[in-house]
């Protein structure tokens, strides 16, 4: 029996945290709700593993095939991964789950499964979004969900390069626990970090919320360990190099296709001494832009820079309660009329220049209150998602990037797509990230739950959306391709490129044997 993944994968924790009464009142005025979820229990199919196979896979590493065991593994966590989990849609279920605990182990399980033909899915924290850990057999005899938990170790630190050697089965907190006990921090904090790991970030190409200031992850990968189907290879030697092309950036973003990643060495900082967030309040979107833009063209952004549209504003502030009227009421008497909510948080970066560059600006200060309830929210939104989904609302998330010049016009773009697809949606917008060329924009979309068709009603509102920003900018910013994203990912790289992903797939995994079904 396997030892992990305690939760449903029909919600994000196994706690109910219920929507609050001035939440629920606004909910159903603003967005209305759908019926109560009718949650449809599902079961695991019989696995389809054979003798041979479970014998060999299990002489070698932890196996099993218990029912619970593999539907805690079937697919990631997006709103139709969840409704597939609460029993509509047909949800594609691992026939085993296999659990290694050394790197050495993972080659040995990628040896049996070339000589038996069974696809093998490397499952992280399972957080994926995008369709990236669907249990998808392809023309394979069987599929096994490859669980990287028994890799949670820190592997070694280097305090003086500032180096840490970690291993891809930690998740977020224990990588973060295990380098605050010698005062270093990855800085590496997305949405989902309580549940996502290390070599699913790398898998990835994630972003955090600091990243403004930290990076994204593969800013901060030195060096990558892989099992591959051909054998292990480590790529990554020193912090630069001109030895060739850069092989590493290969593997980052590779979503398991190419080989499972088993260690990670990672740039660490000391942890920041004295972090510090405050919330702000531009008037209309546009000046938002202008202000994150000009932080960023300057050199002197937050860690965490993030502008939230006029729409996401107006949420916040509903849902904040009994404060908010008070802000409101500030925020007239400052003459504002369009609140565009901004917070900046300082870890490893300089306040005081992110400061001067803000005097003379045209921005209303709302202090520290507003970014310690930011920072204290942080990761609220997945437990909303499982309430909001609860109370009959079909809630999901769009992220794009492009380049300044055409942030307004992505982010009408997107907004238009998805109302002509779902009728008078709330739709949210922020930019998540900053660079010096242009942002990423991170959509949150509400609407009642069509109860005839709730995955189709979705799937049409995605397709419109990803069309639109196939046009205007990636397919993804840091949620990867996965299947979801796959019919775009040729429109963005190319068919040279598909070619060229293609060829190394087959140089490192001849008999396709990783992740079939996602990213090509
Ligand atoms: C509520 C929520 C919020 C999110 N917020 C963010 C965010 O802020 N920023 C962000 O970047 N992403 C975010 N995501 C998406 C997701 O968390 C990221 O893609 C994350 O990096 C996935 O990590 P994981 O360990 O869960 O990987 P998994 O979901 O298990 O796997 C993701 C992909 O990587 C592959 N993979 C996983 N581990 C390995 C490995 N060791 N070797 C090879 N391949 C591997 C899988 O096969 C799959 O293709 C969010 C997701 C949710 C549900």
């Amino acid at each position: 029996m396997c030892n992990t993944v305690a939760v449903t994968r029909a919600r994000w924790t196994t706690e109910t945290t219920p929507l609050p009464p001035h939440a629920l009142a606004w909910l159903s005025q603003r967005v209305g709700l759908g019926e109560p979820f009718s949650e449809v229990p599902v079961s695991a199919p019989p696995s389809t593993l054979s003798a041979d196979a479970f014998t060999a896979l299990e002489a070698v590493s932890t196996i099993s095939a218990d029912g619970a065991d593999r539907l805690g593994r079937a697919g990631g966590l997006s709103y139709l991964d969840l409704l597939r989990h609460r029993g509509h849609g047909s949800l594609a279920v691992p026939d085993a789950v296999v659990l290694p605990s050394s790197p050495a182990e993972v080659l040995e399980v990628l040896q049996v499964c070339v000589e038996h033909d069974i696809a093998v899915v490397p499952f992280g924290g399972g957080t994926s979004v995008v369709g990236g850990v669907e249990a998808l057999r392809v023309s394979k005899s069987a599929v096994v969900a490859l669980d990287l938990a028994g890799l949670g170790s820190l592997v070694s630190i280097d305090p003086v390069s500032h180096v840490a050697v970690l291993q891809a089965g930690l998740t977020g907190p224990e990588a973060e626990r295990l380098l605050g006990e010698h005062g270093f921090t990855l800085g590496h904090v997305p949405q989902s970090f309580e549940r996502a790991t290390i070599g699913g970030f790398a898998a990835t190409r994630s972003a955090g919320q600091a990243s403004s200031g930290y990076g994204r992850f593969e800013d901060m990968v030195e060096s990558v360990r892989m099992a591959t189907p051909v054998g292990e290879w480590v790529v990554g030697a020193a912090p630069a190099s001109a030895a060739g092309p850069d092989l590493k950036q290969l593997v980052l973003g590779s979503e398991g296709l190419f080989g499972v990643i088993t260690e990670v060495s990672v740039r660490v900082r000391p942890k920041p001494y004295g972090p510090r967030y405050e919330g702000f309040v531009v008037d209309g979107w546009e000046a938002g832009v202008d202000l994150v833009r000009t932080l960023a063209q300057d050199g002197v952004p937050a860690d965490i820079t993030r502008l939230s549209d006029v729409d996401e504003t107006e949420v916040a502030l509903e849902l904040a309660g009994s404060k908010a009227a008070a802000v409101k009421k500030y925020l007239r008497f400052r003459g504002v009329k369009q609140p565009c909510l901004v917070i900046l948080g300082w870890e490893c970066r300089s306040r005081s220049a992110t400061m001067s560059a803000l005097s003379g600006k045209k921005v209303v200060r709302l202090g520290r209150a507003m970014g310690a309830s930011w920072l204290h929210g942080r990761f609220n939104g997945p437990r909303q998602r499982d309430a909001l989904l609860d109370a009959g609302v079909c809630v999901e998330t769009l992220e794009t990037a492009t380049h300044w010049s055409r942030v307004s016009e992505l982010r009408d773009a997107v907004r238009a797509a998805l109302v002509s697809e779902l009728g008078d949606p709330v739709v949210m917008c922020h930019i998540s990230h900053a660079y010096e060329t242009g942002a990423s924009l991170y959509f949150t979309v509400l609407v009642p739950r069509d109860l005839a068709d709730p995955v189709g009603q979705w799937q049409r509102a995605k397709t419109a959306a990803s069309d639109v920003i196939s046009q205007l900018g990636t397919i993804t910013h840091h949620h990867a391709v996965g299947r979801d994203h796959q019919p775009w990912l040729e429109n963005e790289i190319g068919s040279i490129g598909v070619g060229v992903l293609r060829a190394v797939k087959a140089q490192l995994d001849p008999t396709g044997i990783l992740n079939p079904g996602k990213l090509l």
